[in-house]
């Protein structure tokens, strides 16, 4: 990009002071496609460009230095009932069609400016937003990832994200295909599905809450207090005294 970044030898700290955060509008989509074509083997429609500047269902944030985009993340959030159908086991299956769910669609930082902390102020960003009270119906952020992408992989590992599945040729770079993965982070106190592992710690605290082995003293007390009330609610009995 020729930012003459690397001259400037800052630290991430001071680096990050000169930062500034904005959302995306549509005068960015030639750079952004430029960024784009440079980070990804993908290649994205025109539409795609048109729909992430101006749609506002999009969370789109640019991370400018010198106002030139360094990095930038594009998110959306949609609900369990539109997932695709490799995604549908994100949540719990507790779940109502209509909780929501962020979507990572791209992270990319301009090479010169990687390593500094840049992606991951764009992610805390996002978090902080998708766990704001406005949001906070948001249960899940997920991405996929292309299996040999190990930096973005160990970027997002590092950030607490956990492997949901291996997607088996889930791409198609240049006509071949290649492998994937999805991710997730848990937000907002959103769950993943129950393994028996879990099925089973619910029926122990389950059965805990009921304290099987003081159920017959229970019974007893319930018979007993029962027994009692019907006595001293009976009515009194007349007696006749015979004098002989
Ligand atoms: C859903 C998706 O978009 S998946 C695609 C992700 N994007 C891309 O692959 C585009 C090309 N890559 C990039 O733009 C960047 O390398 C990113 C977005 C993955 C990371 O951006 P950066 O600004 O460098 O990240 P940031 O500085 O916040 O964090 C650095 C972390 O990334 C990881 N990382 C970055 N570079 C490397 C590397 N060369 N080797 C290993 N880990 C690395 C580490 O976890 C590192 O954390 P650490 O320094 O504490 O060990």
């Amino acid at each position: 990009m020729g930012l003459g970044y690397d001259q400037l030898s800052m630290n991430s700290f001071s680096l990050q002071r000169e930062i500034q955060l904005r959302f995306l509008n549509p005068a960015d989509i030639p750079d952004v496609k430029n960024l784009c074509s440079e980070w990804f083997p993908i290649e994205y429609p025109d539409t795609w460009y048109e729909d992430i500047t101006s749609n506002p269902k999009f969370y789109s944030l640019a991370a400018t230095y010198h106002n030139r985009i360094i990095g930038l993340i594009v998110a959306e959030i949609k609900v369990k009932l539109k997932l695709n159908k490799e995604d549908a086991d994100i949540l719990a299956s507790f779940y109502p069609p209509n909780v929501q769910v962020a979507y990572i669609l791209s992270l990319g930082v301009v090479d010169d400016f990687r390593r500094h902390g840049i992606a991951s102020l764009l992610l805390d960003s996002l978090i902080s937003y998708l766990t704001s009270t406005d949001t906070f119906d948001c249960k899940a952020l997920y991405l996929h990832v292309l299996s040999s992408n190990l930096i973005a992989i160990h970027f997002y590992e590092r950030r607490s994200f956990q492997l949901h599945c291996f997607l088996p040729y889930y791409y198609a770079i240049q006509g071949k295909p290649r492998d994937g993965y999805s991710y997730v982070l848990y937000i907002n106190d959103g769950q993943p599905p129950w393994s028996v592992f879990d099925y089973m710690m619910y029926c122990g605290k389950f059965l805990l809450h009921l304290q099987p082995c003081a159920l017959p003293k229970q019974i007893v007390r319930t018979v007993r207090s029962w027994f009692c009330r019907f006595l001293t609610s009976a009515p009194p009995q007349t007696h006749s005294k015979h004098t002989s």
